[in-house]
């Protein structure tokens, strides 16, 4: 179970033990060749709040993170997702299905788009047709080695989504949405229809949240105030990321350069993703004096780090402390792509920038670092949430 488990399974991704709703049976099994590990549905209220933007940063964000990203174009009429990434040629079939095209840095994307003649042919299929489409994107295309697949859904969460939703076993979904939609009714649905399909919510991102001036760097609400995090409490769901109207990011979508756009917004979205991620390797990183953890996170000798699979240590080593500046050995560890870190004591500073990166902080911690990182992985090391302000290093066991 996880440390913030709120038993909640409908908003939860976790697939842990204590699970008390079963994920739906889905009876469309994907092609016999195909290998998905994790399909995350992107879903919006209504059309045009940047579903598809969305779908294709987050594709290119777990791409660069090194999984093998697959997307899906769900959004039969209004299919957008080739021209973001500028693909041109049509999907070719053989004997035994269809197969994805690749994108210019390897993301596999299977569209209506991809199959048309004419790309700029409107589809004016009726739903059960839409449906029977995306089913067969599912069930006839050949998904091989895929990580993570996102799939822009459908707008809306109407009978077309449902559908869809009945025809492939999605692992999670996202919710986007922009400030001026009418948010709280529009995630009270999204909320009600995860729950119909026991489809866990992995969380909300609010696309156009504000404006930066390129001028002077202030952050203007064009529309408006935003309410996503009091709704996001209300379903005791998260606001996984916060998208600004960036004109570079429409200038790479029209180009076809979606795989160029500048920004970490969804490296948050990105470690959630990953923890989700069944054989997952993660990292641990213990603040240590040789073997022992230290009390003093950013005065420490050394971090042991340990690489876990399936909770099992597959690898340990120890690098040397590089010393500390301010703000310095957080991003130094988040550069590591370390998950978690272990210590006795850290200043307020540091667990501030390591909840910022979503990185889990766990203070308070004594003896052997091994031990520590074991006693994590059983689930019996909890954080006691201590704060280093005392003694000769003032904050700068902050770092
Ligand atoms: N944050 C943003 N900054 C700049 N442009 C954006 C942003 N979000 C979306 N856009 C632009 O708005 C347009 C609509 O976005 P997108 O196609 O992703 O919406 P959608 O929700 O998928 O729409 P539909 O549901 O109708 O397919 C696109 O041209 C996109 O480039």
């Amino acid at each position: 179970m996880s440390e913030d488990c709120n038993q909640s399974c409908s908003s939860c991704s976790d697939d842990c033990a204590e699970r008390k709703e079963q994920k739906t049976d889905f009876s469309n099994k994907p092609h016999e060749m195909s290998n998905i590990k994790k399909v995350i549905g992107i879903v919006s209220g209504k059309g045009g709040v940047g579903k598809s933007l969305v779908t294709s940063m987050l594709g290119v964000t777990m791409n660069r993170r090194g999984y093998h990203t697959a997307i899906l174009d769900a959004d039969i009429t209004g299919p957008s997702i080739p021209k973001a990434f500028g693909i041109r040629e049509k999907a070719i079939g053989n004997e035994f299905g269809l197969s994805p095209v690749k994108t210019k840095t390897g993301i596999d994307i299977m569209s209506v788009n991809l199959l048309l003649e004419n790309d700029t042919d409107p589809v004016i299929w009726r739903g059960p047709i839409i449906a029977g489409t995306v089913k067969q994107f599912w069930t006839d295309v050949i998904w091989s080695d895929v990580d993570f697949m996102f799939i822009d859904m459908p707008p809306g969460t109407g009978d077309v989504p449902l559908t869809v939703f009945q025809s492939i076993a999605v692992d999670g979904i996202i919710v986007v949405t922009s400030p001026q939609e009418l948010v709280s009714m529009i995630v009270s649905k999204a909320v009600k229809m995860a729950e119909m399909m026991k489809i866990p919510i992995i969380g909300l991102v609010e696309n156009m949240s504000y404006f930066k001036c390129p001028d002077n760097g202030k952050e203007y609400k064009i529309f408006g105030d935003s309410h996503i995090e009091e709704i996001a409490e209300k379903h005791n769901l998260k606001v996984l990321a916060k998208l600004p109207i960036d004109p570079k990011i429409s200038a790479a979508c029209d180009k076809g350069i979606i795989e160029l756009f500048d920004g970490n917004w969804f490296d948050p979205v990105a470690k959630i993703l990953e923890k989700t991620e069944e054989r997952k390797m993660i990292k641990i990183a213990v603040a240590s004096e040789n073997e022992m953890v230290t009390e003093h996170f950013g005065h420490c000798v050394n971090f042991n780090i340990f690489e876990v699979k399936e909770k099992q240590i597959v690898k340990s080593e120890s690098i040397p402390n590089p010393g500390h500046k301010p703000g310095f050995l957080p991003n130094f560890l988040n550069d590591m792509d370390v998950n978690v870190i272990i210590s006795g004591g850290m200043g307020g500073s540091a667990i501030d920038i390591f909840n910022e990166k979503s990185i889990e902080v766990i203070t308070g911690a004594s003896g052997n670092a091994k031990d520590a990182v074991e006693a994590y992985l059983q689930g019996t090391l909890k954080s006691t949430g201590s704060v280093c302000h005392d003694h000769q290093h003032h904050d700068e066991c902050g770092e």
